[in-house]
């Protein structure tokens, strides 16, 4: 599959091809800000997780960015236009903004010949993206009889259709076992290799952290963080501290500037990127440490961490870990916010 080549916007050339822009995006539904000055950029050659619990407004800000709802306030940019300006959408942007329903009684192929009529393409489009998906050996069985799998990769198949540069999926893993999960990922990273846009939407934040490489996450309608998985990591990886008496050690790592909390078993959860700083405070305190390690980095856990303050240990420092990782720092930290 090849990059479609576009013909620059008229008087907007100087926008990256691909690159979204949310600025300022505002949603009101009566008294429900569903969507609050929210901003954030994606860029083309990523896969980028848009991440939020359910009610976040996810699906009420791609509402706005595919132009199916009219923003309250702000904009939302494709190509450095709306979706209503680019000249040609269906070429630009692939959307599957809902779980795709397919008439049971036609084959794989006809829906997406279906699909291709409607939108002006050629029918061999339906063969060709069938193949992209993997599904040529299907292409001619009723889609009442596809598996949930097959059926999401005839979803990935239809918004392929005009071979567009930016890819806008909502929950594509849902539903998919292991092995389709990671067929999702080598598919979301060769056409993030093409230099395509791919934001994906998602409240299965572990299946994300399979597939993206970059993340926006988003809660309450605002947004939380951005950046690549590594910058969100940094700042709030957590070391685990066990031993016999570690009041010294928390003492010096209050001291030292450092957040994090107790457990009820007397082990201490500490935010830091790397463990040397602990380790040299540990020794200079004659603590004696029966466990000290940096825990994994797991986007479920930094989501809690980043909305909810979800880990109910009693804070050692008095400083909320959720005022630390919107902009708090403590040495080794980064906020890891791009914006
Ligand atoms: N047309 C509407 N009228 C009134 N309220 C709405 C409308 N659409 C969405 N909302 C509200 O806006 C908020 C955000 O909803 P949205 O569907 O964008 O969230 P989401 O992050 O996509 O959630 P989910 O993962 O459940 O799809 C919710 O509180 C929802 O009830």
């Amino acid at each position: 599959m090849t990059v479609a080549s576009q013909p620059p916007a008229s008087g907007h050339e100087l926008a990256p091809e691909g690159r979204i822009v949310i600025d300022n995006l505002t949603k009101v539904f009566g008294q429900q800000r569903a969507v609050d000055q929210l901003s954030f950029t994606v860029e083309p050659g990523s896969v980028t997780g848009f991440l939020g619990p359910n009610g976040a407004g996810k699906t009420t800000t791609l509402r706005m960015l595919l132009g199916l709802i009219a923003p309250t306030s702000g904009v939302a940019t494709i190509n450095g236009v709306s979706y209503h300006e680019l000249p040609l959408p269906l070429q630009t942007v692939g959307a599957a903004l809902e779980a795709s329903s397919f008439h049971p009684a036609h084959t794989g192929r006809q829906h997406l010949q279906i699909y291709a009529a409607a939108a002006g393409l050629p029918s061999r489009r339906a063969d060709e993206v069938l193949d992209i998906v993997g599904l040529s050996g299907a292409a001619t069985k009723k889609t009442k009889g596809y598996s949930m799998g097959m059926r999401q990769r005839l979803g990935l198949a239809a918004t392929l259709l005009g071979d567009p540069r930016v890819l806008i999926l909502d929950e594509p893993a849902n539903g998919l076992d292991p092995e389709g999960i990671r067929w999702l990922r080598g598919f979301f990273r060769h056409l993030a290799s093409e230099g395509r846009t791919v934001l994906v939407s998602s409240h299965q934040l572990a299946e994300i952290q399979e597939v993206a490489d970059r993340a926006v996450i988003l809660n309450r309608g605002r947004l939380v963080r951005a950046g690549t998985l590594a910058e969100l990591s940094r700042g709030t990886s957590t070391a685990i501290v066990r031993g016999p008496d570690l009041a010294p050690l928390q003492q010096a790592l209050a001291g030292a500037g450092f957040t994090g909390s107790t457990d009820p078993d007397g082990s201490m959860r500490v935010r830091a990127d790397e463990l040397t700083h602990i380790g040299h405070l540990a020794f200079i305190n004659n603590v004696e440490l029966h466990e000290l390690s940096l825990e994994a980095f797991d986007l479920e856990k930094l989501f809690f961490t980043l909305t909810e303050g979800a880990h109910q240990g009693q804070q050692f420092d008095g400083v909320d870990t959720r005022a630390a990782a919107s902009g708090g720092q403590h040495p080794g930290a980064s906020t890891g916010d791009l914006r």
